[in-house]
């Protein structure tokens, strides 16, 4: 597997009691084969999220992503499962969430190997190997050590070489340095720079700016869409099951809840047209793209058509 990514108007939804959350509203993004790259963002803006998709454990609501070979929309279960054996490693946020405790580092490893055999993978690296890569080998004798017995940072390590026993092309990483202190961090940063430098794409969810410089490049996600690094430049909004958008909240600062809107059809996408004082006269006529807009016209918004899209 070549550990590529690709995503073009990805759509997430959270359905909830009453009412959606669109975690991610159209993300473009393209990560090369062996690139490491760092999601940054505010809390809440949808980078957890992005991950989950990623690694197939979750499933797009619009748009299309691709992992390598495998198109994530369309993949059928089995394909995700064998995907997630097989292609991605995964680092969930705590260290600990990832380790057996009862079972040594070196047991850890052997044991995440057993999904990968399952899907009659055979060449797998030996332990020794991966935990070597990821710096733990030779460290006073930690092999044969329990996850408690490890300093935070190596159990972090740990938490990675455990993703990575499968020899994966592409490995998630979702807050690997949150709670470590500096050394123990830095030493994180030096793993998944060692981790990239063998081939394997790494994706890095971080608050972290150290984490993230050390990373080839930074993509920033906000609000649930890429930056100016990946995106179209366009901004999103998304139609939810019952009807209703979500707007971004750009938007919304103009268009509060309660604002009386026109919503116009036209043939290059629909208008959203509201009066910006009370008895402003409304008309899509008066609405022209790129023209001086009248005030009321400044709060226009085109909403791109996903209603087909959104199931
Ligand atoms: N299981 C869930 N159910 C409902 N809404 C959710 C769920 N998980 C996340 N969300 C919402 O989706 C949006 C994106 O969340 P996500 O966790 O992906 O963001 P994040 O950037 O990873 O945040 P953080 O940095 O705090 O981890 C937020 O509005 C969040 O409240």
């Amino acid at each position: 597997m070549n550990g590529s990514v690709t995503c073009r108007g990805l759509v997430y939804i959270y359905r909830l009691e009453g009412y959606d959350v669109v975690a991610l509203g159209g993300v473009d993004l393209d990560i090369a084969p062996g690139e490491s790259v760092a999601l940054l963002g505010p809390s809440g803006s949808g980078k957890s999220t992005l991950l989950s998709l990623l690694a197939g454990l979750i499933r797009p609501a619009a748009g299309r992503a691709t992992v390598g070979d495998t198109d994530l929309a369309k993949a059928t279960e089995a394909e995700l499962a064998r995907m997630r054996a097989t292609e991605v490693g995964v680092v969930l946020q705590g260290a600990e969430r990832n380790l057996l405790p009862y079972l040594t580092a070196e047991q850890n490893v052997r044991f995440a190997q057993r999904a990968a055999r399952n899907h009659g993978v055979t060449g797998l690296p030996a332990p020794r190997d991966v935990l070597a890569l990821v710096g733990l080998l030779g460290v006073r004798g930690r092999l044969r050590q329990r996850p408690h017995e490890l300093t935070p940072g190596e159990r972090q390590r740990l938490a990675l070489a455990v993703a990575l026993a499968h020899k994966p092309g592409l490995l998630l990483a979702d807050e690997p340095t949150s709670q470590l202190d500096s050394v123990a961090r830095d030493e994180v940063i030096a793993s998944l720079e060692s981790v990239r430098r063998s081939g394997t794409t790494v994706v890095v969810v971080t608050h972290d700016p150290q984490v993230g410089a050390g990373m080839g490049r930074q993509v920033t996600i906000r609000d649930g869409r890429v930056g100016g690094e990946g995106s179209l430049g366009e901004e999103f909004a998304v139609v939810g099951r019952d009807g209703s958008v979500h707007l971004p909240p750009e938007v919304l600062a103009l268009l509060p809840p309660g604002t009386r809107v026109r919503v116009h059809p036209r043939p290059d996408g629909t208008v959203l047209l509201a009066a910006a004082q009370a008895g402003a006269p409304l008309s899509a006529d008066e609405f022209e793209p790129g023209d001086d807009a009248p005030v009321y016209a400044r709060h226009a918004a085109p909403v791109p058509d996903y209603s087909r899209e959104v199931a």
